[in-house]
């Protein structure tokens, strides 16, 4: 039997999308009841066999759902918690699987009736695409998804959520949510804007052509192109909600950076070494924990991009 008898999917992006296959592929749920604003989308949607139903309406969706993921930008998680709040079944679990936890247990967790379960989830596993098209079923495979269960909540749910995102061929991690958005500001929002910057750059720079910047592009700065081509609307949600941590990290990191500006500019060779040295040992003891899923002998599906 199915995990969970009827699952709903808010938002039929990229993540919603893999969610979607990945349970499929596992027998995780009866029935995947998506919902999409647009027409085209939930067109696509059923055209890739995403969903057994697509509506128009998030309310419908939600009907009779034991599971219920919000899967949309950051910014629309509110007004979504909102709307489905007084459809939502008795003993029914809400998740989402958003970049940022803090914030959203704030918008959401308020609306939500006694009865339901609120278990917020973020995988650590995307690309720079979105959408339904650029789902893939093998986005969370040996990936890590962090849930930050609030304190109380029930342990059988909890436990349920966990044995679904492991039928996703995720690895799963609790905390609380502040950690979460601390080392999700250290991992992936201030690299995410640092690449960012280093684009709009490169963008500015008309000394330096388009074209050059494409043929000339070593592995670093293409690694950029990719991030920075991410979703708009996403990452803009990513920052204004997880705004303390984000600058936080971006404090000491423009700290580091003035020291090693000022390492080249007095010709400090002895600094600029010692800081290379110490930073390498850190990529070594990561790939050495067998960290890096990334890793060419870790035996995965590399993240596309
Ligand atoms: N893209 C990535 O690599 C990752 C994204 N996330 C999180 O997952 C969430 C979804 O991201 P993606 O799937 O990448 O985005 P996406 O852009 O591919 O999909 C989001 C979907 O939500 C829809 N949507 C937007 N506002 C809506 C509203 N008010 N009502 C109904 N639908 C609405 C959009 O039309 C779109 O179809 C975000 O909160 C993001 O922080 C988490 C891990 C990785
Ligand atoms: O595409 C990439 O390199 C990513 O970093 C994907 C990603 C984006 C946002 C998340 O919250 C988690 C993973």
């Amino acid at each position: 039997m199915a995990l969970y008898g009827r699952v709903a999917l808010i938002g039929l992006g990229l993540i919603a999308g893999s969610m979607a296959l990945a349970m499929r592929r596992g027998g995780l749920a009866g029935h995947i009841a998506g919902t999409a604003r647009t027409d085209a989308t939930r067109t696509e949607a059923l055209r890739l066999g995403l969903c057994d139903t697509v509506h128009a309406t998030a309310t419908e969706a939600v009907a009779g759902a034991d599971l219920v993921v919000l899967a949309v930008p950051i910014g629309a998680m509110e007004g979504l918690a909102a709307e489905i709040a007084p459809h939502l079944a008795p003993g029914a679990t809400v998740t989402d699987v958003g970049s940022v936890k803090g914030a959203v247990i704030d918008a959401v967790a308020p609306h939500l009736p006694q009865g339901v379960h609120f278990i917020p989830g973020h995988p650590i596993a995307g690309t720079e695409q979105s959408g339904p098209g650029a789902g893939f079923a093998e986005l969370f495979d040996n990936r890590w998804c962090i849930l930050t269960p609030p304190e109380g909540t029930d342990p059988a749910a909890a436990t349920r959520l966990r044995t679904l995102w492991e039928g996703m061929g995720a690895r799963v991690d609790e905390m609380d949510a502040a950690h979460h958005d601390l080392v999700l500001a250290v991992t992936s929002h201030a690299p995410h804007l640092i690449a960012y910057t280093m684009v709009g750059v490169a963008d500015d720079l008309r000394r330096v052509t388009d074209s050059e910047v494409i043929k000339y592009s070593a592995a670093g700065f293409r690694d950029f192109t990719r991030i920075a081509a991410s979703d708009p609307t996403m990452w803009r949600d990513v920052f204004l909600t997880n705004r303390a941590a984000t600058l936080e990290i971006l404090g000491r990191f423009t700290e580091e950076l003035f020291a090693l500006q000022r390492a080249i500019r007095t010709g400090d060779g002895e600094m600029l070494h010692a800081y290379f040295t110490r930073t390498r040992a850190i990529r070594r003891g990561i790939v050495e924990a067998g960290q890096d899923t990334d890793a060419p002998d870790f035996g995965r599906a590399k993240t596309r991009g």
